[in-house]
């Protein structure tokens, strides 16, 4: 198995386990208890936090341990609604953010009242900024009421999933509590620059959430240096344990959540239950592996799905792809644009579940690990204007620490095989192309009808391409 998919998860790092090991064998004891054995268990506690706030650019007791990205992104969203003033109750989300931040932002609403809507991106998935200045100031400064003078009624409890703001007047006038913008996004890899978001969002009055975990261990972060008021992170995604994660906050912000788990006092209240400290010092590992290894592992990945884009297009042409997301072509931004990690490619004329259901060797992974499967078009991708055919027709790509040169070249071949075979398949159904049946054999259905998954004939490629692929043009050693 080629496993290409370390966005949707990563696997633990040996290192990471070694250090995990001991919590589950000999240092077992709870971290809150006094006696000696608890203690030294907090001190391997209090090292995983350090390490954790040192790679987010963050202070050790602004990390709130959590289960993962999910639990810290619903614990941030409702913490800040529920204590915000009943005037300033909307939440403004990027269309293309994680269920974990879109469903939490909903659910907060629902429960304590306001709105949500959502800022566009632009075509590459990048936020779009003055979008996201027209919805914090929905009413020109001059003709503005006085966020004091708004009834609260005003706010209304009606999400706006179209993101248009609606029209601006007396009812937008409802001030914004919170923008929700991720560092980077899991299906394209599209980066966003934290600070001008935290600039608008703070000039507004709002606190300001970036769902770092995509970014965390893959590309430097600083919460203090941007302006972030809430991160949220997940140790899975950085080659630590499942079921880990940290709301990291600066206290002035902690002060105004208010915790969703009851019960002990752990997390300085925010976070009641036992300590999972394998987990927690598990993904303290993590963050000490990611800053040593960080700079080296993103040239190597960057070089790894360049080498992915130029083999595709050697076996399949330059037309037969679409990149989804940003590219780098060192003039339209400056700095990193795409997590070098990821590559999200349109294969023009080949549904990517049916051309997944030919890669058996080859995990990839169509939109995000919780839409994988479905039948519905990735939302990230209809939110930068793809089409829904475009969205199907998509793959994303994630390379990781243990990938090799190798598995991206046997990789390349094996997907260009499968895109081959798949256009072929809907070349034959659309009767563009003979169905290459024996004489004899029994007409088969078009390949519309056909269910592709575990298919394993042969087909003729489209006229033009050889069985034999051709050798890519940019084929590195
Ligand atoms: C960008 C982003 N945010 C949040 C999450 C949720 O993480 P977890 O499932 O670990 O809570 C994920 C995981 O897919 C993600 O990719
Ligand atoms: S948890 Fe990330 S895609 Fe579902």
């Amino acid at each position: 198995m080629i496993y290409l998919d370390h966005n949707a998860t990563t696997p633990v790092d040996p290192e990471v386990l070694n250090a995990m090991l001991p919590l589950l064998r000999e240092h077992f004891a709870n971290p809150a208890s006094p006696h000696p054995a608890g203690q030294a268990v907090a001190r391997l506690v209090d090292r995983a936090r350090r390490d954790v706030a040192v790679l987010a650019g963050a202070r050790p007791r602004d990390v709130v341990f959590t289960s993962g990205a999910t639990e810290a992104a619903n614990l941030a969203i409702a913490g800040v609604l529920a204590t915000a003033p009943p005037n300033r109750r909307r939440v403004l989300v990027g269309a293309t953010e994680h269920p974990a931040v879109l469903a939490a932002a909903q659910a907060a609403v629902e429960l304590h009242g306001g709105r949500v809507q959502t800022v566009r991106v632009h075509p590459d998935g990048a936020i779009d900024l003055s979008h996201l200045r027209a919805l914090l100031h929905p009413v020109p400064p001059s003709t503005a009421v006085p966020s004091t003078a708004v009834s609260p009624s005003a706010a209304g409890s009606a999400a706006d999933p179209e993101g248009s703001g609606g029209p601006r007047g007396r009812d937008q006038a409802d001030e914004v509590a919170l923008v929700a913008v991720m560092a980077a996004n899991n299906e394209t890899g599209a980066l966003n620059d934290p600070r001008p978001v935290a600039a608008l969002a703070h000039e507004a009055g709002a606190l300001f959430l970036c769902d770092v975990t995509q970014a965390f261990g893959r590309i430097p972060v600083s919460v203090t240096e941007t302006g972030i008021d809430l991160a949220v992170a997940s140790a899975h995604k950085m080659y630590g344990p499942k079921g880990t994660g940290a709301l990291i906050a600066g206290r002035p912000v902690r002060a105004r959540l208010t915790p969703l788990i009851h019960g002990g006092g752990q997390e300085r209240g925010l976070r009641a239950g036992t300590l999972n400290t394998p987990g927690i010092v598990g993904f303290g590992a993590a963050a000490r592996i990611a800053a040593a290894m960080m700079d080296d592992e993103a040239i190597r990945q960057r070089a790894q799905t360049d080498l992915l884009f130029d083999l595709l297009v050697g076996w399949l042409g330059a037309d037969a792809l679409e990149v989804n997301g940003p590219v780098e072509d060192g003039s339209a931004r400056p700095g990193p644009v795409r997590l070098p990690n990821t590559l999200n490619l349109r294969f023009v004329g080949a549904d990517a579940d049916a051309v997944q259901s030919c890669l058996p060797d080859v995990a990839v992974s169509a939109g995000s690990a919780c839409h994988g499967g479905g039948s519905e078009p990735s939302p990230v991708l209809l939110a930068m204007g793809r089409s829904a055919t475009a969205a199907r027709e998509s793959l994303r790509f994630s390379v990781g620490r243990f990938t090799t040169v190798d598995q991206i070249h046997a990789a390349a071949a094996t997907v260009a095989r499968a895109v081959l075979r798949v256009q072929s398949l809907r070349a034959v159904g659309s009767g563009e192309v003979p169905w290459p049946a024996e004489p004899g054999e029994p007409e088969l259905p078009a390949a519309s009808d056909r269910p592709v998954a575990g298919w394993t004939g042969e087909v003729s490629p489209t006229p033009g391409r050889t069985p034999e692929l051709p050798v890519p043009r940019s084929a590195l050693p």
